[in-house]
């Protein structure tokens, strides 16, 4: 096990900046998973820790040694790559203990060591096969088995699961998550996909456009997004964004000039754009539209899951989505939904930046964790 260190690690492509900045720990035994869309540059990071990269500015030390200008082999890191990295002509074996061979490590004991290092990823009967022989999850886990071989003080994950199937790659992730268990090994895993990256994190990094734009535990990200690009990222389907102001005694005034929520205020100027935000699932559909938190609303579009239902309609101009527990009866007349104080964030329109009302209400969490938890609609984005 070993801890990473990051201190204002920049990388230019040419003149394209890729990484703008970067400070972060990782610390010994735990599990960090970079979020991020595609070209925020997180594998660029993945790959300066490996030493695959060079660094343009900055530090990044590993046990408290500055790796900056050490080779990647001398590094103590282990990557497992998005399209395997096997070689073709090699045998599962072979493919696992080859680093061993590499070494000068007797057959023997790389035998020994193969076959307990199979043993732990089930693939004591494949021993023999070419990686031609064998279906992606398997390969995946020749690749996982090759990284483990030399009992690496780091795991760097690189989109490992990206290229199975969705079944598989709930098994690979179970598998993972298993392993880290077991192993303890510091690792860091770098996707773009939000289940994988709110079940396997013990600390969640956002990042965009080459800079962090949070950290935290899943949960913690999940509950409380410090901009709007994070809120907006995480979830599916997507929070919902109304367009507000700031009013004279700090409330926020909707485009119809309602306002939902008049406990909580903020400590804005009058006339400060803001963005309100809840999650689909902290809407509930009530019927009479006039008491506090309770929004008109009007379904254009309703789709039934199977696992829940979705509402898809307008709030005061905007269009916003509703996610329901399956078999919810929605009412035959005409109804509204509300939204408790807990479940409203608020974004200044000018920054995106997270702004908390002066009282912060309790957060409710119990809808927190089954919603984070919804894989299903999760994975559909
Ligand atoms: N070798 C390179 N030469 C020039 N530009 C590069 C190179 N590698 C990456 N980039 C650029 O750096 C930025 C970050 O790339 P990076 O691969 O780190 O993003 P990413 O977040 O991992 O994206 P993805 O999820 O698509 O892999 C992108 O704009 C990309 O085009």
């Amino acid at each position: 096990m070993a801890s990473i260190h990051i201190s204002s690690v920049h990388k230019l492509y040419g003149s394209t900046p890729a990484v703008r900045g970067i400070d972060l720990i990782v610390e010994n035994g735990s599990f960090m998973v970079i979020l991020g869309p595609s070209g925020c540059g997180k594998s660029t990071l993945l790959r300066m820790i490996a030493g695959l990269e060079d660094i343009t500015a900055g530090e990044i030390s590993i046990d408290g040694r500055v790796v900056n200008d050490v080779e990647p082999a001398r590094r103590g890191c282990a990557m497992v790559f998005q399209n395997y990295a096997l070689y073709p002509h090699m045998t599962v074996a072979q493919n696992i203990g080859y680093a061993l061979k590499v070494a000068g490590m007797p057959r023997a004991e790389r035998d020994e060591r193969v076959r307990r290092i199979a043993g732990t990823l089930g693939l004591e009967l494949l021993l023999h096969r070419k990686p031609s022989e064998l279906s992606g999850g398997q390969r995946q886990r020749v690749a996982m088995g090759r990284a483990m071989v030399r009992s690496p003080g780091i795991f760097l994950f690189d989109e490992p699961l990206s290229n199975l199937d969705a079944k598989l790659r709930i098994q690979m992730r179970l598998e993972i998550k298993r392993l880290h268990r077991e192993l303890r090994t510091t690792s860091v895993f770098v996707t773009h996909d939000q289940v994988e990256a709110m079940t396997l994190a013990d600390k969640l990094v956002v990042m965009n456009d080459g800079l962090i734009e949070q950290v935290g535990s899943p949960a913690e990200v999940y509950r409380r997004p410090n901009s709007r690009f994070v809120a907006n990222f995480l979830g599916s389907p997507p929070m919902n964004f109304l367009p507000a102001v700031i009013d004279r005694e700090g409330s926020a005034c909707l485009a119809d000039r309602r306002m939902p929520w008049p406990q909580l205020r903020w400590d804005l100027a009058e006339g400060t754009a803001i963005e309100i935000a809840f999650r689909p699932s902290a809407a509930r559909p009530v019927t009479g539209a006039t008491a506090a938190g309770i929004l008109p609303f009007e379904a254009e579009m309703i789709e039934d899951l199977g696992s829940e239902i979705h509402l898809h309609g307008a709030v005061a101009d905007t269009i916003v989505a509703v996610a329901l527990p399956a078999g919810t009866v929605l009412p035959t007349v005409p109804y509204g939904i509300a939204i408790a104080d807990e479940a409203v964030h608020a974004f200044l329109a000018v920054n995106g930046s997270r702004v908390d009302p002066l009282v912060i209400p309790a957060i409710d969490t119990k809808t927190i964790g089954a919603d984070a938890c919804r894989e299903k609609s999760l994975s559909s984005i």
